[in-house]
């Protein structure tokens, strides 16, 4: 479990990056941070493995404040994986997924063996590990930061706008393997992202925010969708745009469901 306690951040140049968030993330499920740019997401990720400490407050990973966790040591239990991969253009696929179990001292044969699973668990063809990075496509390059992130078993796995740079039919496959890893590898994920359908697609808990990481509502993407905390939340989702208002129309003995432009989604079963 993490659980973020009355965090601020200011930085050095006074900007407000957070006034005061409070939060639980339950072990094993995927809590969704979603909001505008600028509003603290990335600052509120970081906090989880001490890229950024917080100006008041506390994280707690397993009920132990971090801030009396050594850095490195942390770390190693978080997977971090940032928004256009953020490979090592100069190193092949196979070290830049190997880097951190080689930093940890795992052999070079050990590391290599490993690297190579788990490529196969996010799904990459191994014969691109001798590849650089530069002569992959862009969704393979996020499978590779994916794999990297993995490669040490951590029970947590931040993921800053992870699928942000690649087109949408890439970004698609790439969120249905992550539900797919979730369900086999059981992580706690923090997933930032500022499109609320992906937020609601991967998120078991949905948090969305305002600026300086003011919560707006957190909770099921069913129970938001239901019960919007306000005017902020219904525009933020889209509930006040006709894709998400939803009715039902018979049509020769079929129940079919036709949003707000009189387009069928659907039918009910
Ligand atoms: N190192 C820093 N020094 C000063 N201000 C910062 C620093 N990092 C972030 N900020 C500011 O803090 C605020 C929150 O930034 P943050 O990156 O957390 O937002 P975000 O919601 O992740 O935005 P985006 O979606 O654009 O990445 C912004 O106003 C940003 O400019």
């Amino acid at each position: 479990m993490i659980e973020y306690r009355n965090v601020a951040k200011t930085f050095a140049d006074g900007t407000e990056a957070v006034g005061d968030f409070s939060l639980v993330l339950p072990s094993r499920t995927t809590t969704a941070l979603v909001g505008s740019s600028g509003c603290g997401k990335t600052t509120l990720l970081r906090m989880v493995n001490r890229m950024v400490d917080p100006s008041r407050g506390q994280v707690l990973i397993d009920d132990v404040d971090i801030a009396t966790r050594n850095k490195v040591e942390l770390r190693r239990g978080i997977g971090y994986v940032m928004q256009e991969a953020g490979l090592l253009p100069h190193r092949k696929v196979i070290d830049n997924v190997a880097t951190v179990l080689r930093l940890n001292g795992v052999s070079r044969r050990e590391a290599r063996e490993r690297s190579y699973a788990v490529m196969e668990t996010v799904g990459l063809d191994t014969s691109l590990a001798t590849k650089y990075p530069a002569q992959l496509s862009g969704g393979q390059q996020q499978r590779v930061g994916v794999a990297r992130a993995l490669v040490t078993d951590p029970n947590i796995l931040l993921m800053d706008e992870p699928f942000g740079a690649v087109d949408p039919i890439v970004r698609e496959e790439l969120q249905a393997e992550l539900l797919r890893l979730q369900r086999e590898l059981d992580k706690t994920i923090v997933f930032v992202t500022h499109d609320i359908d992906e937020a609601f697609l991967l998120g078991d808990q949905v948090v969305i925010l305002k600026k300086g990481g003011a919560v707006a509502q957190a909770g099921s993407p069913a129970d938001i969708v239901a019960a919007p905390a306000d005017d902020f939340v219904r525009s933020f989702v889209g509930l006040d745009k006709g894709h998400r208002r939803l009715h039902v129309e018979e049509r020769d003995g079929v129940s079919i469901v036709v949003d707000g432009a009189g387009r069928p989604a659907g039918v009910l079963d």
